[in-house]
């Protein structure tokens, strides 16, 4: 079983003979809201600040990007903060099923809202120029080399004095390391995760989620352009930067 009829996330509970690489599949997609709020510390109140800081910073009129948009939890967030009239919004990801789900529920909780949803990859979709760029929890799938240009492609896309909001899980700064990763275990144990489950799903992301330390992700963010960049979250090793053009 990978998930019940509530949406419960099961899909590590059993012995696999071989766990594949982890990817955004059907199965997933029926119980991703479970699954990120079980595992990621501080996903909702990343979620609930982006639509907080959408409304400080965005005119009338603004374009925003939610890039790598899963089931568009963070759009949903700045709709709940911003009358439809207020602003324009296109959410892009690379999985089919995710972007199937995103469409109906975004139509469904936010039905007077322009928003676009499109399947497409960050590395190379159209991006329109933008007020306010989200990449949340994406950039850390990319292969770490494919990062730097992803950066710059963004800082190029944003207006002046347009704000990135991105947030990844991130790698412990030399001699950190292991306490957050075995307090993110506790974690997710805390949270009904067993054993078995989160050693199954370790495996499952080894190979195609590589976190960068906080220090790379503003270095990264310095040397593409960006006149300010301040990280504003951490909890364990989840954290969240706003930078501004
Ligand atoms: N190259 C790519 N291009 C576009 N999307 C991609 C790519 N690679 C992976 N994805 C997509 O990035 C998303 C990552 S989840 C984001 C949560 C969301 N932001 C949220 O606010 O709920 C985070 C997580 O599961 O830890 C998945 O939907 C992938 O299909
Ligand atoms: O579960 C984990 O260990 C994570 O790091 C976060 C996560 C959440 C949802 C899908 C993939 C990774």
């Amino acid at each position: 079983m990978t998930h019940d009829a509530a949406g419960r996330d099961a899909l590590f509970s059993t012995p696999l003979d071989e766990v594949a690489d982890f990817s955004f599949d059907e199965r997933v997609v029926a119980c991703f809201p479970d699954m990120i709020r079980r595992s990621v510390p501080g996903y909702a109140q990343i979620i609930s600040m982006a639509g907080v800081i959408a409304a400080r910073y965005l005119k009338p009129g603004a374009q925003v990007l939610d890039l790598g948009c899963s089931l568009g939890a963070a759009s949903l967030s700045i709709c709940q903060q911003l009358p439809p009239q207020h602003f324009s919004l296109r959410a892009v990801d690379l999985s089919e099923p995710m972007v199937t789900r995103a469409r109906e529920m975004l139509e469904q909780q936010a039905p007077r809202h322009r928003i676009e949803v499109e399947v497409g990859d960050i590395r190379d979709c159209p991006l329109p120029a933008a007020d306010m760029i989200m990449v949340n929890f994406t950039l850390q799938f990319l292969d770490p080399g494919e990062r730097d240009a992803v950066i710059d492609r963004l800082f190029a896309a944003l207006k002046p004095g347009g704000v990135l909001l991105l947030s990844e899980k991130i790698a412990g700064e030399p001699g950190e390391e292991q306490l957050l990763i075995e307090l993110h275990h506790d974690f997710k144990r805390a949270n009904g995760y067993s054993e078995l489950e989160i050693s199954q799903k370790r495996s499952a992301l080894e190979e195609v989620m590589i976190p960068d330390r906080l220090s790379t992700h503003h270095q990264r963010l310095a040397a593409a352009g960006f006149s300010r960049h301040q990280s504003w979250f951490q909890y364990l090793n989840f954290a969240s930067i706003l930078a501004f053009k």
